[in-house]
């Protein structure tokens, strides 16, 4: 299908040989000095094979679905060692964990990093997807927090990881759990994410987190800045800009920060030049603003920017820097992948299930298909993702994503990424690809690319160390392109029109002609594509002026073209509209149906009564209203309550934490109810209040109290 707007398939290697080199002002000396290169490479040799030989055997029983292309080497393999050569050496907890966890070796990254962490340094630390860097702080926060803080003073924190998702942030999150209870440690973890809860659950967690503490906080950028600053309202920036309190940032007033920092000892910032990327430069300077300077801070992703150069300049002192690198190796032959490969499933999986699911043309059956991108309700954003990366492994997964997924997430076993358009940037190349072959395992990567100028992409991406080859070219069935009987690899062999691929997208349009559910999506998917591509940062390359917009939006399977300012000028049309009246296209839910039927009538009536006049926005509201059944003014009016009731409730827990606060400030600043509960010493004390002064709210309690402990 993809023929008529791709017809070159590329994939993209993500393994090779990895190097590992540190630079900058400390030169990190991460192997042991009597080893020479020769003794090295031997090693690393043998590492390989042995590991190789694991995964497989592993994934075998484990996935019965599989390609069988097999990594040249591995980030994970070599230049590792075990974690008894760590120096300083780790504690007898971490390192039962890590056994327990069934890691026998460090991976290069997590060797170097390690030590330089435990001595106190701050680190940079650039190194290929799925090295294992999140263990590489993990593990060094908690023996640092071990080391330095006094038994039973895990109130304040003492480490920030801030990440850029809330995926990325939650996975994190899980590491420190599992490691905490590996280790037996008493410290306490908090997920700071904004989004993920309703309004008043968010306010009870930061209660809870102000009355409780953390010793470690895990967050995205915008809701540890909430906790560690307090919380921005209004926008008095012309007041606050001549106030001196630290934070207090010149576009706001600010809420009283959750917590307090000045006991931190760690500071991490996972996905670094993401986090720029972002737009979060402001949060993270606010953010640094709150914490010590004698702390240890660390960047880790696997590209660097800039603008983390910058950031690096300001927020660290003298780093080590360390770097694990994958080397081109084009000319050593990448197998190539293809999609026929990547999707046969396995004749075990065939056998013994029952197909569900069926995507017309190809093989993929039986298969769990979900979709994640950043415009999704974040309850079922967090929903999808647990469901994805919780799926039995004998369950084919399909996630279709955007780049909410491409960095850091470590979902186990993906066999393939494909990436339907290059990425905006090229820097998230490397991501993109990174979400397969990880920790040693196998895997591959397609990107989808138009003839000829399109094409040119390869180069750019083996100058930036990223080797690529040509797929194979296949059939609508997924079978290697073949004519006469003979099967053509050479890309001149290729055909310059691809009819099985023209009839899967005639079918594809019969589909959508009834159901304008898929007819809609179609419509919205074609925009964004377009808008997409105007954005590529090498627009030599992909260049929206020679794009072929007609064939374009027939690859979508379009019935009609939308009316976009693009589509004015194209000079060649080629775009074959469908032979329907779109209006008649029926949504395949009935009551959605018959919902746009009553919408349609209604449109038609308030375009009679509303004329033509000066107020005819006026004029529309009211016969709109006039139009409306008695059961639609119920229901706006049912709204219009439900509105009111949460906006109450969500006042109500805030008035409700407040006061909270301010009689745990009362109550616990004179130690008198230590080991009562918040709410015992609550009612108590009302109802003690009550008999005395006959006041009759808590937070009447609560200002006599202030105002007699003023006097
Ligand atoms: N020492 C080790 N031995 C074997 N596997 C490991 C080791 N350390 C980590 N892993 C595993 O490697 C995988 C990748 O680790 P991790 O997610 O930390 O990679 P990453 O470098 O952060 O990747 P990305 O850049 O994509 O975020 C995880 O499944 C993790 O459990």
């Amino acid at each position: 299908m993809e023929q008529s707007r791709k017809s070159k398939k590329v994939s993209a290697a993500s393994t090779a040989e990895h190097k590992v080199t540190t630079k900058d002002s400390k030169t990190v000396n991460i192997l042991p000095k009597e080893q020479n290169e020769q003794k090295l490479q031997k090693k690393r040799k043998l590492n390989t094979e042995n590991t190789n030989e694991d995964v497989k055997s592993n994934k075998a029983s484990k996935k019965s679905l599989s390609n069988s292309s097999k990594p040249k080497a591995s980030a994970v393999v070599s230049y590792s060692e075990t974690w008894d050569k760590i120096k300083p050496s780790l504690s007898m907890e971490i390192l039962g964990a890590v056994d327990k966890l069934g890691f026998q070796k460090t991976t290069p990254v997590q060797f170097a990093t390690i030590p330089q962490l435990l001595k106190e340094k701050d680190v940079v630390v650039e190194a290929v997807t799925g090295s294992g860097k999140t263990l590489a702080f993990v593990i060094p926060v908690l023996e640092i927090i071990k080391k330095r803080t006094k038994k039973n003073n895990n109130k304040n924190p003492k480490a920030i990881i801030i990440s850029p998702t809330r995926e990325l942030a939650q996975q994190i999150y899980n590491v420190f759990l599992q490691l905490i209870e590996l280790c037996q440690y008493n410290f306490t973890v908090h997920l700071a994410i904004g989004g993920s809860q309703n309004e008043v659950e968010t306010v009870e967690q930061t209660a809870k987190l102000k009355s409780e503490g953390a010793t470690i906080l895990v967050g995205t950028p915008g809701r540890l800045e909430d906790i560690t600053c307090g919380r921005l309202i209004g926008n008095t920036a012309k007041k606050s800009a001549s106030k001196t309190k630290k934070w207090q940032s010149s576009t706001g007033r600010r809420t009283t920060p959750v917590i307090v920092c000045r006991e931190l000892e760690v500071l991490i910032m996972d996905e670094a030049d993401r986090l720029l990327d972002m737009g979060f430069e402001k949060q993270i300077g606010m953010i640094l603003s709150m914490l010590p300077k004698q702390r240890r801070t660390g960047l880790f992703s696997a590209t660097m920017s800039e603008a983390v150069s910058q950031l690096v300049r300001t927020g660290l002192r003298n780093p080590s820097k360390i770097v694990v690198k994958v080397e081109s190796s084009v000319s050593s032959g990448i197998e190539q992948k293809t999609p026929s490969s990547i999707f046969k499933p396995s004749q075990e999986i065939l056998e013994t299930k029952q197909p569900d699911y069926i995507i017309p043309g190809s093989s993929l059956k039986d298969v769990y298909i979900a979709s994640l991108h950043g415009q999704m309700d974040p309850k079922r954003r967090k929903m999808t993702y647990d469901q994805f990366i919780g799926l039995p492994a004998n369950t084919t997964g399909l996630l279709i994503c955007t780049d909410v997924a491409s960095r850091g997430l470590d979902i186990p076993d993906v066999d393939c990424v494909i990436q339907w358009d290059p990425p905006t940037d090229s820097k998230v190349f490397p991501h993109r690809c990174g979400r397969t072959a990880r920790a040693g395992r196998d895997g591959s990567a397609l990107v989808f690319l138009c003839p000829d100028r399109e094409e040119t992409y390869v180069e750019f991406m083996s100058i930036r160390k990223i080797p690529m080859v040509p797929a194979k070219y296949l059939d609508s069935k997924l079978k290697p392109y073949m004519v006469n009987g003979q099967n053509k690899t050479n890309p001149s062999q290729y055909p310059e029109v691809d009819k099985e691929s023209d009839d899967l997208i005639e079918l594809a349009r019969k589909i959508t002609s009834r159901d304008r559910d898929i007819y809609e999506k179609g419509l919205i998917a074609f925009v964004s594509f377009v808008r997409s591509y105007q954005k590529h940062e090498a627009n030599y390359i992909f260049s929206p002026k020679h794009l072929d917009l007609h064939k374009t939006a027939y690859g979508y399977c379009l019935l009609h073209l939308p009316r976009m300012p693009e589509l004015v000028t194209v000079k060649t049309p080629t775009f074959i509209k469908y032979d329907i009246d779109l209006g008649k296209i029926p949504y395949t839910d009935k009551k959605r149906e018959q919902q746009r039927q009553i919408k349609a009538k209604n449109q038609a009536k308030i375009k009679l009564l509303s004329g033509d006049g000066d107020s005819k926005d006026k004029g529309k509201k009211m016969a709109k209203q006039a139009l409306e059944s008695w059961s639609q003014h119920i229901e706006r009016k049912e709204k219009r309550q439900a509105r009111k009731e949460k906006r109450d409730k969500k006042r109500d827990a805030i008035q409700k934490a407040n006061e909270k606060d301010l009689v745990s400030a009362l109550i616990y600043d004179n130690n008198e109810n230590k080991d009562k509960s918040i709410d015992q010493v609550i009612s108590e004390k009302l109802l003690e209040e009550k008999q005395k002064a006959g006041a009759t709210s808590l937070l009447g309690v609560v200002k006599s109290n202030a105002k007699k402990q003023k006097i």
